[in-house]
């Protein structure tokens, strides 16, 4: 499987303007049966009523001036009238229902664009710039289908229209109504091609408006405001900002000077031909080879046209434009796997023996170095093991590997004996807990951060307080203005007078780290559990306290510990030296200690440095 398949995007998307369009098609009828209809149904009528309109006037002209009985005249004005009311109603009814079938359409786009991104097991593609652009677009054009099909129905209204002033035009002259229909082709072939330039030119500038969105998240995030505010970044923020912007938008100027060019150009050849024809007319109406009701069609039937040429024109460039922008939103609602799926998955059995990694080599991607190269380790059943190693080592991939995040480059990663490869990605998860190093503060509920650790228990207050207990956090999620129910952010807090003003806390780095610690308690009867660095925040206190409760918890359960305080795995069972994705050394701290290694080094540095700090006397 190719690593980068969103590579090359642009070109992908002409080809698949069939797909694009029967995806759409299915999603906008899927979503708004009823109300596609409608609009269907109005835009079409909405077509007929000015050629009826135009028939109306010339013969209510030819009735006027000729000699006889007026009668007729009044039952022709009431026809028009009415055809006027039902002319004015109709686009309004067409928008209203567009509106709520493009709603509808959004929603289940906007549901089916996300599920399908749940279906990305692995990380790869979240790192994979073509992918996140293409993602952008495809999310702009989730309301699409319902404008596409708008689009369509315009297209259908104006050729109804068309179609009526063609054969009223034609009535009067064959040879005029072929002339002015031919000048409307360059038209057509000039739109197409333009909107075909501004989807490729929208891909184009997709990186320009990531790193815009980049920037302004900066410059208006809580959590970048100190960096920015105490370094001054502001100005510097704000400059990179707006040179992306200027970019992007001279792309976007070059293309609308193209546009203008080329439809200043259409503008005046239609506007000559449908002046040289009215000449032509008003030369034969002066010779009375035309009546004052032939002239009245005639104006009525070259403007019908030109503007319904004009709009079906505009209406196929921006059903295509739409299209192809829709490409981007089925290319990932179609796209497969990211990680290879098991053709026959094998079932995932508790764990009894152990985790073996065989010989496992990875790398980012084939432009980057190695990161792990020939690790071969066990961790067996019951077993606490410590990962240790300097910054850059492969820790932290090691463990992103043993959750299948990715998958090795070369070797194997097997669970009893079983290659996890072999097993569906979400089983293999249901099996291990864990608190990452970059874990994520949501901006939920204090009750409802500890249950992302295992969303059965959100209706379970007793199993979430446990699990806070144990992480030492209890005492300060309980003490919250509303509890567990108080929100752990200042973002969502409630901005009018009748809500509570003390909603939202923001809570310390050390708590926030407990508070992902009591995640990965609250499915601590998984069968592997994952620590990454789960005191780096804490102070020397807190750290004690969650080594302690750490170490009851290693008790039985088989655990993996990163961590550079080395005090804190001095009694795993097994501890494990990386460097330079390769394993150094491995025993228990002891033969560790005796080897004299890199961990020794280490291990008698830091000692050193508390030592140091020794003769203090604590109460
Ligand atoms: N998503 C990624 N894409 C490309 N390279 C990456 C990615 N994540 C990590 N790396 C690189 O892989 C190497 C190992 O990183 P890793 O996070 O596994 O190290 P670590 O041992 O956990 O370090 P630390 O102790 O600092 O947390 C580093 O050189 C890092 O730059």
């Amino acid at each position: 499987m190719s690593e980068r398949p969103f590579a090359g995007a642009a070109a992908q998307g002409w080809r698949s303007l069939p797909a694009s369009a029967g995806e759409a098609a299915r999603l906008a009828w899927r979503s708004a049966p009823g109300q596609l209809a409608g609009v269907g149904a109005a835009t079409l009528a909405g077509g007929a009523v000015p050629v009826a309109m135009a028939w109306l006037t010339k013969s209510v002209l030819d009735r006027i001036v000729a000699p006889g009985p007026s009668g007729a005249v009044v039952g022709l004005a009431v026809g028009l009238a009415c055809a006027g009311v039902v002319g004015a109603i109709l686009p309004q009814l067409g928008q209203y229902l567009q509106g709520e079938a493009d709603r509808r359409v959004g929603l289940r786009a906007q549901d089916e664009l996300f599920g399908a991104l749940e279906r990305c097991a692995g990380l790869r593609r979240f790192e994979d710039p073509a992918f996140l652009d293409r993602l952008r677009l495809a999310q702009h054009s989730a309301q699409s289908p319902g404008q596409i099909t708008g689009a369509l129905l315009a297209l259908a209204r104006d050729s109804v229209t068309l179609a009526g002033f063609v054969v009223s035009l034609a009535l009067i002259s064959p040879l005029f109504t072929a002339v002015v229909l031919l000048s409307a082709i360059p038209a057509l072939l000039v739109e197409l091609r333009v909107s075909r330039r501004r989807a490729d030119m929208m891909l184009r500038i997709e990186p320009a408006e990531r790193w815009q969105f980049f920037y302004g998240g900066l410059l208006s995030s809580a959590e970048a405001a100190k960096e920015v505010r105490l370094f001054g970044l502001g100005p510097f923020l704000r400059g990179r900002m707006n040179a992306q912007l200027g970019a992007a938008n001279a792309a976007r100027r070059a293309m609308d000077r193209k546009e203008l060019a080329a439809q200043g150009a259409l503008t005046l050849l239609a506007a000559a031909v449908s002046g040289g024809g009215l000449i032509w007319l008003l030369a034969g109406a002066a010779q009375g080879r035309f009546t004052v009701g032939d002239v009245s069609i005639f104006v009525a039937a070259v403007a019908g046209v030109q503007s319904c040429l004009g709009g079906s024109v505009a209406a196929t460039a921006s059903a295509h434009r739409l299209l192809l922008l829709f490409g981007h939103y089925t290319a990932i609602i179609r796209s497969g796997p990211d990680l290879p799926e098991p053709a026959a998955p094998r079932a995932l059995p508790p764990l009894r023996h152990g985790i073996e990694l065989r010989d496992v080599w990875f790398r980012y991607s084939d432009d980057h170095p190695w990161v792990l190269r020939g690790v071969s380790l066990r961790v067996p059943h019951g077993c606490s093991v410590a990962l240790v190693g300097r910054n850059g080592a492969g820790k932290s991939t090691l463990v992103k590997l043993l959750c299948r995040f990715y998958d090795p480059t070369r070797g194997a990663i097997l669970w009893d004996g079983v290659d996890i490869r072999d097993v569906p990605a979400a089983e293999l998860r249901a099996r291990i807990s864990a608190a990452f190093q970059d874990f994520v503060a949501y901006d939920f509920s204090a009750a409802d951060n500890v249950a992302v650790g295992d969303l059965a228990a959100a209706d379970a207050p007793a199993r979430i307080e446990e699990a806070a207990r144990r992480a030492g956090v209890h005492d300060v999620l309980a003490g919250l203005p509303q509890g567990y129910g108080t929100l752990l952010t200042r973002t969502f807090a409630a901005t009018s007078a009748e809500e509570d003003p003390q909603a939202g806390v923001m809570l310390s780095g050390g708590q926030w780290q407990r508070v992902a610690l009591a995640r990965a308690f609250l499915r601590g009867d998984r069968d592997l559990m994952i620590l990454d660095e789960p005191s780096a925040g804490l102070d020397a206190e807190a750290e004690h306290d969650i080594h302690t409760r750490l170490r009851e918890l290693r008790r039985g359960g088989t655990t993996l510990l990163i961590t550079h305080r080395l005090g804190a795995v001095r009694d795993a069972d097994l501890i494990v030296g990386l460097a330079d994705g390769r394993i150094v050394e491995q025993g228990d701290h002891d033969s560790l200690m005796e080897a004299g290694g890199p961990y020794a080094r280490m291990f008698a540095l830091q000692a050193a440095g508390y030592a140091a700090s020794a003769p203090v006397d604590l109460p």
